[in-house]
């Protein structure tokens, strides 16, 4: 698969969130999209899964524009987490995911269910028969992770697919994401730079609605010498802001 990205512009009323974002991505990339607070990271990713349209440019799959409503053929080969994952609560995680596989039109989905449940929830064998109102918030996000998964998408698109976790939680995720990662064109965001450095192989940096950085994750490093969290500082800087009094907060009571 092969994905462009040609001068994708997205604005909110008179704000401009992204400008002229332009990329091309293959399978096997697994692309980290980094930015502070409100770049826009979120946004490309409703622009990239047609949650939402841009104002002008273009997205390019195997060379085809996939215009104002992508296709089902098209949404049959994405799988993502956007926004607030949403489940169905009164099911079971195995319910939960034979009825993403029954969408997806998947047969004999019991043998995939049971294996990325296993591998994703912890004692799994306790909760099978919980329904997901009982779920913690990081066992539903596995849920989440996992109902992405079930149907082998081509292109994975993943906003901050680490929140709530807890540090084995994400491992397992990071391992599933590097496992299949020859499988799949991946975008993934997240605030936590030590998960971002070890999944991913190309960097997309947002900064003042633009592109600061795009390429591989060995470049933007300088082959190795370089920490992520450094090599972004420099990149960009901390936003301005006026210094506020905070004594009220801090004297003593
Ligand atoms: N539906 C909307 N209407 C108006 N403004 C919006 C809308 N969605 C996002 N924005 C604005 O677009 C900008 C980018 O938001 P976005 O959620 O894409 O940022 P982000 O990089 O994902 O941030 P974070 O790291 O905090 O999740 C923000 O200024 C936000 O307020």
């Amino acid at each position: 698969m092969e994905l462009e990205l040609r001068n994708l512009t997205k604005s909110f009323g008179p704000k401009t969130v992204l400008r002229d974002v332009s990329i091309m991505a293959h399978t096997g990339y697994c692309v980290g999209v980094l930015g502070r607070n409100g770049a826009g990271k979120s946004t490309l990713f409703n622009l990239l899964t047609n949650v939402l349209l841009p104002n002008s440019g273009e997205i390019l799959l195997d060379g085809q524009p996939l215009g104002e409503t992508f296709s089902v053929a098209v949404k049959r080969r994405m799988g993502a987490l956007v926004n607030q994952a949403y489940l169905v609560e009164q099911l079971t995680a195995e319910e939960y995911l034979q009825f993403v596989a029954r969408i997806y039109e998947l047969p004999d989905a019991e043998a995939r269910i049971e294996s990325l449940l296993g591998h994703l929830l912890e004692g799994y064998d306790a909760v099978r028969r919980k329904p997901l109102s009982s779920f913690s918030t990081g066992m539903k996000q596995k849920v989440a992770i996992a109902s992405c998964l079930l149907h082998r998408p081509e292109l994975l698109i993943l906003d901050e697919p680490f929140n709530g976790l807890d540090v084995f939680s994400a491992d397992s995720v990071l391992s599933l994401l590097n496992a299949y990662r020859p499988q799949a064109l991946t975008f993934v965001s997240s605030h936590n730079l030590a998960h971002i450095e070890k999944v991913a192989t190309h960097l997309l940096v947002i900064d003042d609605s633009e592109v600061k950085y795009w390429g591989s994750m060995q470049d933007f490093l300088q082959g190795q010498s370089a920490f992520l969290g450094d090599a972004l500082l420099q990149l960009i800087h901390p936003a301005t802001s006026t210094t506020q009094d905070l004594t009220w907060l801090t004297t003593q009571r």
